[in-house]
């Protein structure tokens, strides 16, 4: 059973992760790990803060690893590496929520922007739907690791999750597009 756990960094998928294959006896596989302990990027972009990789050789590479697995949960921000899943999850959180936790990191601030950018627009979220036939989608905000552990095991999966719906999102956009321009 592969079951891979997506979304934009910052969204939780490290901790949710480790908890569903702690609780599910699997083992848990980091893919941004994978990449830089086989060394299959190409070069660290210092400016982005982040390693550029060759997509074709990570999959070609991941996807013989993770058929050697039985059971294993793999956290990736880009859902498209993996050929097969059994089930695809994505995280979503409140993307004012993540601008907050994202300003924790030490990333520069347009890094900050774009990755809450991304989350906003749902680039995680289409790139799964158009890649998987069935993904679910949780909205993290205000719920514990647990309970989206929980959430994930009862497959209380919502709608896909439309950000820009909100008009007080679309003011909060304009407001980060005002900050890198
Ligand atoms: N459901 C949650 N509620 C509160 N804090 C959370 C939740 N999920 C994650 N966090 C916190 O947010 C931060 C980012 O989580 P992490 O699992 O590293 O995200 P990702 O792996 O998606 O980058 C961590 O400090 C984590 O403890």
């Amino acid at each position: 059973m592969i079951i891979v756990i997506s979304g934009t960094p910052g969204v939780g998928k490290t901790i949710v992760s480790s908890l569903l294959s702690k609780r599910l006896s699997m083992s848990y596989l980091h893919v941004s790990n994978f990449v830089i302990d086989r060394k299959l990027y190409k070069n660290y972009d210092t400016v982005r803060s982040s390693y550029e990789i060759d997509d074709e050789l990570v999959a070609k590479e991941l996807n013989a690893y993770l058929k050697s697995l039985k059971n294993v949960v793999v956290e990736t921000v880009y859902p498209s590496l993996v050929d097969y899943a059994d089930k695809v999850i994505v995280l979503r959180r409140d993307p004012r929520e993540l601008y907050k936790e994202l300003n924790k990191r030490a990333w520069n601030v347009n890094k900050v922007i774009e990755n809450v950018e991304a989350e906003i627009l749902g680039y995680v979220s289409q790139e799964a739907s158009e890649w998987f036939r069935e993904v679910c989608e949780i909205n993290t905000t205000n719920l514990t690791p647990e309970e989206v552990v929980e959430k994930i095991l009862a497959e209380e999966c919502e709608k896909i999750i439309d950000w820009l719906a909100d008009p007080e999102i679309q003011e909060f956009m304009l407001s980060l597009d005002k900050i890198i321009n």
